[in-house]
C-alpha cells in the first residue's frame, strides 16, 4: 500500500488526520520563491527552467511538510505553446493575444509536444527528488478556463467576452474546446507517465456559465480529458475543481468521471457532505480567513474538519493562496489540520 496520504484518499480511504496543500502553495507569499523568480528572468522562464521550477515545487515542501507537491508551471503554458504571445506583467496578470472565430482554424498544436518538454523534465526530476511520502500532483487548465484567456487576451471579472463568443460562434467554440482538450490530455498523459501520481483540472471560471454552457463547456471537454488519460494511463487519479460550479457539482462529478471534486469556500457544509457520499472532496478553507490568522483561521479549519474530518478529505484552500499570506499563518493552519 502507498505511503502517500493523498493517494489512499483519493482511493476512497478516509484517514483521521487529512492530507493537506494549499492550492498556489510554491508562490509570492514565500521570500525564497521571490529570490529564485528573480534568477529566473520572466515567469515563463521559470516554468521551462527544470532546475528552477524543481526548486520552487520543493520550497513549500522543505518550509511545510505538505502531505503533495504540486508542479511549479501554469495552465497558460498550453496557450503558450500555440505561439499566443504569452506574457505576464507584473501587477496586471497574464497577457496574449486575443483570439478572433477566424483564428481557430489555424491553431497549430505541433509545436507543443517540444516545447512543453522541460515541464515534463521537471516532473521525473521532481519525483526523484520528493520525499517518498508526498504525492506529486500534475495538472492543466480545463479547455473552458484556458479558453476564456486565450479570447479575451487576458484575465477579465466575468469573462463576458468567451461568453459571448460562445454564442454567437458555437462551432469556432466547439473547435477550440475541442484542440485544447487534446492538448491537454496528451500533456496530462505525459506527467503522469513522468511521475505525476495524479493530475489536477483547474477549471477556475466554470462559476460564470448556465447549465446548458456549463454541460457543454466544462463538463464535456473535461470528459473527453478523463477518457482520453484512464485509456493511456489505467487507474489515474484525477481530481476535478470546478471553481463557482456550486449546485452543479454532483453533475459535474458524474458527468466528468473525476475521482474526487474541488470545492470553493461557497460549498455550503450540507452539500459538501453530499457531495462526499459520493466521493472524496477537497477544500474549502476562504483564503482569507488564512490572511486574517487568528480566530478567523480556527474558526474556519475547525469547521470543516467538523463536518467533512470524517473524510474522504483532503484539506485545502478554497482558491489559491495569495501574496500576502503571512508563514506563520500558512504554520497555524497546518498545526490546527493535524491537532498538533
Ligand atoms: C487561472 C490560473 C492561472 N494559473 C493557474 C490557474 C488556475 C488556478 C487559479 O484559479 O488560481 C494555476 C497555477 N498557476 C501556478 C501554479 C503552480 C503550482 C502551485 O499551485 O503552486 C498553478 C497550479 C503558478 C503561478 N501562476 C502565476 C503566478 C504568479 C506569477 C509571478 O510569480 O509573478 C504563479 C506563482 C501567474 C498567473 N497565472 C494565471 C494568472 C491569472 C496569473 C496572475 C495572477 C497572479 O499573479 O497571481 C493563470
Amino acid at each position: 500500500m502507498t505511503t502517500r496520504k493523498l493517494l489512499r484518499v483519493l482511493e476512497g480511504e478516509s484517514l483521521s488526520t487529512p492530507p493537506v496543500w494549499l492550492m498556489r502553495q510554491a508562490g509570492r507569499y514565500l521570500p525564497e520563491y521571490r529570490a529564485t523568480r528573480e534568477k529566473a528572468g520572466g515567469f515563463l522562464d521559470l516554468c521551462y527552467n527544470p532546475d528552477l521550477a524543481t526548486e520552487v515545487t520543493l520550497q513549500p515542501i522543505r518550509r511545510f511538510g505538505f502531505d503533495a507537491a504540486i508542479l511549479f508551471s501554469d495552465i497558460l503554458v498550453i496557450p503558450d505553446a500555440l505561439r499566443r504571445n504569452v506574457r505576464f506583467v507584473t501587477g496586471e496578470g497574464p497577457r496574449m493575444d486575443p483570439i478572433a472565430p477566424a483564428g481557430i482554424a489555424a491553431l497549430d498544436p505541433s509545436h507543443a509536444q517540444a516545447h512543453l518538454s522541460p515541464v515534463i523534465e521537471t516532473v521525473e526530476r521532481l519525483r526523484a527528488e520528493l520525499p517518498e511520502e508526498t504525492a506529486l500532483i500534475g495538472f492543466c487548465g480545463a479547455p473552458w478556463t484556458v479558453a476564456t484567456y486565450m479570447i479575451a487576451g487576458r484575465g477579465t471579472p466575468d469573462q463576458a467576452p468567451a461568453r459571448l463568443f460562445a454564442y454567437r460562434h458555437p462551432q469556432e467554440m466547439a473547435a477550440l474546446l475541442a484542440l485544447l482538450a487534446e492538448m491537454s490530455a496528451d500533456y496530462l498523459i505525459r506527467q503522469l507517465r513522468a511521475g505525476a501520481d495524479c493530475v489536477q483540472i483547474f477549471d477556475s471560471w466554470a462559476g460564470v456559465l448556465d447549465e446548458i454552457s456549463f454541460q457543454r463547456f466544462s463538463i464535456a471537454p473535461t470528459r473527453r480529458i478523463v477518457e482520453r488519460v484512464r485509456a493511456a494511463v489505467p487507474g489515474a487519479r484525477i481530481i476535478g475543481f470546478a471553481k463557482g460550479a456550486g449546485p452543479l457539482l454532483s453533475a459535474y462529478r458524474e458527468g466528468t468521471g473525476v475521482d474526487a471534486i474541488g470545492l470553493d469556500w461557497s460549498v455550503p457544509f450540507s452539500h459538501a457532505a453530499a457531495l462526499q457520499g459520493q466521493g472524496p472532496v477537497q477544500g474549502n478553507l476562504d483564503p482569507l480567513r488564512l490572511i486574517a490568522g487568528g480566530r478567523a483561521l480556527e474558526e474556519g479549519v475547525d469547521a470543516i474538519l467538523e463536518h467533512l474530518g470524517r473524510g474522504p478529505l483532503i484539506f485545502n484552500l478554497g482558491h489559491g493562496i495569495t501574496p500576502d499570506a503571512p508563514i506563520a499563518h500558512v504554520e497555524a493552519l497546518l498545526r490546527r489540520v493535524r491537532g498538533q
